[in-house]
């Protein structure tokens, strides 16, 4: 079953000039596939991982995620279902700098408000753990290294077992020992859980150990 399906999907920015950034972009992924989204700066990589996220919601063609069409929705509408389905990892990484590190991870299941804060903190505690940054629950999230407020946006974009989990160079800040880790996670996740992971990457060795490998080229897919 695909998760994912995008079709005919072209995106135009208007400043400074209009430019057509994605063109005519399709591609269909499955339920349990691990993506690596490759190719040259400046092709659109982050630019189609924006729109997939839901984000961003300028522009042509059609993306359908889980069988929903996420063209014509509201805001109110996309920001529920993005809570509830996709977990999403930014370059930069938008956590809340006075919350600390536990109170990020635990606030998209408290926005989601399905299960009890008690369950709720066991489980952010253990992605806390998972991706080693588990020392660092109490603090505030604005006092940790890069390295460290990365672990804590994966653990935070994993709390509610998302369909999707979409990462925009999510082992970019890390050392060679917590990259693994991230990459044996997400393989785990797509192998295990049947979860569906969408990554872009410059980092080759991670691209290479992906299900599949997106080539871009001047916003185009060369192979998918
Ligand atoms: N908000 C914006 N307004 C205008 N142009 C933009 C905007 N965001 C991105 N662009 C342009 O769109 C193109 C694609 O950018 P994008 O960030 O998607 O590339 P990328 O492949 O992710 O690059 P990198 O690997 O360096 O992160 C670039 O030419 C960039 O300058």
């Amino acid at each position: 079953m695909n998760v994912l399906e995008v079709a005919n999907l072209n995106k135009y920015f208007n400043e400074p000039v209009r430019n057509q950034v994605l063109k005519n972009v399709g591609f269909q992924v499955e339920r349990g596939e691990f993506v690596a989204i490759t190719g040259k700066s400046g092709c659109g990589k982050s630019t189609l991982l924006y729109l997939l996220s839901t984000m961003d919601t300028d522009f042509e063609g059609s993306i359908m995620i889980d069988g929903e069409q996420m063209k014509g929705k509201t805001n109110r509408w996309l920001a529920a279902f993005r809570n509830r389905h996709i977990g999403f990892v930014f370059q930069f990484h938008y956590l809340l700098p006075e919350f600390t590190s536990l109170e990020n991870v635990m606030l998209p299941a408290r926005k989601l408000g399905e299960y009890p804060v008690g369950e709720i903190e066991q489980r952010a505690m253990q992605l806390l753990k998972l991706l080693n940054v588990d020392g660092q629950a109490l603090k505030r999230a604005g006092l940790l290294s890069g390295g460290q407020q990365q672990r804590v946006a994966i653990s935070r974009a994993l709390i509610n077992d998302p369909l999707i989990v979409m990462g925009d160079e999510p082992t970019g800040n890390l050392d060679s020992a917590n990259g693994a880790t991230v990459f044996g996670l997400f393989k785990e996740l797509a192998i295990e859980r049947k979860q569906t992971v969408l990554v872009v990457t410059h980092d080759e060795d991670f691209a290479r150990r992906a299900d599949r490998r997106i080539y871009m080229a001047d916003g185009s897919i060369l192979d998918a």
